[in-house]
């Protein structure tokens, strides 16, 4: 079989949101077992985030990168405590790849009014834009996804035989940053160039929205050694898990390797990724009984520590290894 007859499993949630008869949750968990542990990845529809609140957040995505260079250059995320807000072009570079990536993005998390765990936690940076033009639809928006999130989150727990009561606990206080994202076309890319060079997500589970028709995303394979393109569809979101989940799950659930490539030569793509963590404070609710009580705080600082320059009173409190 090429990957042109392959497609990411299309998911229909409603089942498991609004179950109709007695077997409909439990064959959507047994469908997203399946996909997570064949890919990684999957497509969902009947997700319940209605269509208008996707098209405002995609409106405001668009108004917020069109304001001005230096506008946006201050509302720079490393100048935040918290890294919230704004990161430009060619800053993201991997260990290993040749160029930055060429995207541009907004870095935004939980509302908490005060700065705490030296940033975990903390207010976000607003753009100085009229309320119903950005802070009101994506704040509409990322509790959209935040609750997507958790959807997902306690379906995969259901996946392994676990309680959706765990979720109580490892989800008190969950870290779930949100990304808003542009890709400049292809024109205005250097040869060699990716929109986000391959990567493996760090965490928990993403929830990510794609423009309409501004394909761009492709998944690698493993069996197969090969990329697959993923479609961007009206309403169908992209769903897949992180390192974290493949190493608390013991390898059952899989996280793929994934990029970006917008090939459209004079068209922007947007999208935006939601990452639903957990609690700083949790340890793995795939299988409790797991020697390893590595936090989510630990597996972050350790992960992002290169690239955040975390405090050291942050890495102190969480307790993680210098
Ligand atoms: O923009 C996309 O389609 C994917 C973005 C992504 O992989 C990420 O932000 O981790
Ligand atoms: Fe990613």
């Amino acid at each position: 079989m090429s990957t042109d007859e392959i497609t990411l499993p299309l998911i229909d949630l409603s089942g498991y949101i609004n179950p109709k008869s007695p077997g409909d949750k439990e064959r959507v968990i047994a469908e997203v077992r399946e996909a997570c542990t064949q890919y990684g990845f999957f497509q969902t529809k009947g997700h319940g985030i209605p269509l208008s609140v996707q098209r405002g957040l995609l409106q405001s995505i668009d108004t917020l990168f069109n304001m001005p260079k230096e506008e946006k250059r201050k509302l720079s995320y490393l100048e935040n405590v918290s890294r919230r807000g704004y990161e430009e072009s060619g800053v993201s570079l991997r260990e290993g790849d040749a160029l930055p990536d060429s995207k541009e993005a907004y870095y935004m998390g939980r509302e908490d009014p005060v700065v705490e765990h030296s940033g975990f936690y903390g207010p976000n940076v607003w753009p100085p834009l009229p309320e119903e033009q950005f802070r009101g639809p994506v704040w509409d928006y990322y509790q959209a996804t935040y609750g997507l999130g958790q959807t997902i989150w306690e379906i995969l727990l259901q996946g392994l035989g676990h309680s959706t009561s765990m979720m109580e606990t490892f989800a008190k206080k969950p870290m779930v940053p949100m990304k808003m994202i542009r890709y400049p076309p292809l024109s205005a890319t250097l040869p060699g160039q990716f929109g986000v060079g391959a990567h493996n997500d760090f965490g928990g589970v993403t929830v990510l929205l794609q423009q309409p028709g501004r394909h761009g995303l492709e998944v690698w394979l493993e069996g197969k050694e090969t990329w697959l393109p993923v479609q961007a569809t009206e309403d169908v979101y992209v769903i897949n898990c992180g390192d974290m989940i493949m190493n608390w799950s013991g390898g059952e659930y899989k996280s793929a390797k994934h990029r970006v490539i917008n090939k459209a030569d004079n068209e922007s793509r947007l999208s935006c990724a939601t990452f639903f963590h957990g609690d700083i404070f949790a340890t793995n609710p795939l299988n409790p009984a797991d020697p390893n009580k590595a936090t989510v705080g630990q597996l972050l600082v350790k992960r992002f520590r290169n690239q955040m320059s975390f405090h050291k009173e942050l890495i102190a409190e969480v307790g993680a290894q210098a």
